[in-house]
């Protein structure tokens, strides 16, 4: 009998039901029991003669009954809903997870493309993680990355999306968002999280790959064009923000024999940094915006 009741109690651990729960079910279904008999279904004198005595009552048995059930799926309901929640949420971070972030970036760019909107994304990778980790340990690379994650929620718009793509890389999904602004968005958060040195660590940087949905290719090409570009902050020194415009920004720079400016990062730590940024962005919009002003004569 004991090793019975033991069984049964492995039972409901194994199935995560609990004792209160398998009591309102119980008394969900003797409700049930009691409602046939009321309604003199077939059988249901023979379910439970004992609903007799209580069927004298009809509406208090339907608030119990109705109590019971709605207790029972709200409770079935938060658990489920907890569950589902951790499915979705990277551990460390509270960020949404890779799974949530690209299921996010699927419907942000299937309506991107379907109303013609713009979207940009932002992929974030921090510079020498693995040097902070060798130096100081798992724990204190463990808050950098969950203090750099706070730093980017606190700036970021309350209609992106911001998540862990994977290891020390995240990604932030900018809807109705075109490149320039991207940039401008990408380098203040370079700035946060460069400025304000971490506990134990000191200063962390983090490079930055931009790219834009530009009605071409579908969403996963947008991540590798984003990858590209961070890779490319990375191969030019870390600590910077590149996208197409920066890349061919340089290219400008450089057909005009001004290649140590080329070298330079377009956002540097000095104050005149956003002016930088906007000149070397106009000088490439110039020959756009001339050429759109010559097609639609404006
Ligand atoms: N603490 C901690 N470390 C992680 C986590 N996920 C990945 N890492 C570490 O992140 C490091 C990434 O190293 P690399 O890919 O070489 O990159 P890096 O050292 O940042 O170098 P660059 O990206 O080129 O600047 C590895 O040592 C991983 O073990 C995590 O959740 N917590």
């Amino acid at each position: 009998m004991a090793s019975l009741l033991s069984r049964f109690q492995s039972w409901l651990t194994s199935n995560r039901i609990r004792a209160r729960e398998l009591g309102l079910l119980l008394f969900a279904c003797t409700g049930a029991a009691v409602w046939l008999f009321i309604l003199d279904a077939p059988g249901a004198t023979y379910i439970l003669p004992a609903a007799t005595h209580v069927s004298q009552r009809p509406a208090l048995m339907w608030g119990f009954t109705s109590l019971a059930l709605a207790l029972f799926a709200w409770r079935r309901w938060r658990e489920i809903d907890a569950l589902l929640e951790e499915a979705e949420t990277d551990v460390l971070t509270g960020l949404h997870n890779r799974r949530m972030i690209e299921s996010l970036l699927e419907r942000e760019f299937d309506r991107a493309m379907r109303y013609g909107r713009p979207l940009s994304l932002i992929l974030i990778d921090v510079d020498h993680f693995k040097r902070v980790n060798d130096t100081h340990g798992h724990a204190v690379g463990d808050n950098v990355l969950a203090t750099l994650a706070r730093r980017v929620q606190r700036r970021m718009r309350i209609s992106d999306h911001f998540g862990r793509w994977g290891g020390e890389e995240f990604l932030l999904i900018c809807p109705e968002t075109d490149t320039t602004d991207a940039m401008l968005v990408a380098d203040r958060l370079r700035k946060s999280i460069r400025h304000k040195p971490m506990r134990l660590v000191g200063t962390v940087t983090a490079s930055f790959g931009v790219s834009t949905y530009t009605g071409q290719g579908d969403y996963t090409a947008l991540i590798d064009e984003a990858d590209h570009y961070l890779y490319a902050a990375k191969l030019q020194g870390r600590d910077r923000v590149i996208s197409k415009f920066t890349l061919m920004a340089q290219d400008a720079l450089r057909r005009e024999g001004r290649a140590d400016e080329a070298e330079q990062p377009i956002q540097s730590q000095t104050p005149s940094d956003p002016d930088r940024l906007s000149s070397v962005l106009s000088t490439i919009m110039a020959p756009l915006q001339r050429k759109r002003e010559r097609r639609f004569g404006r």
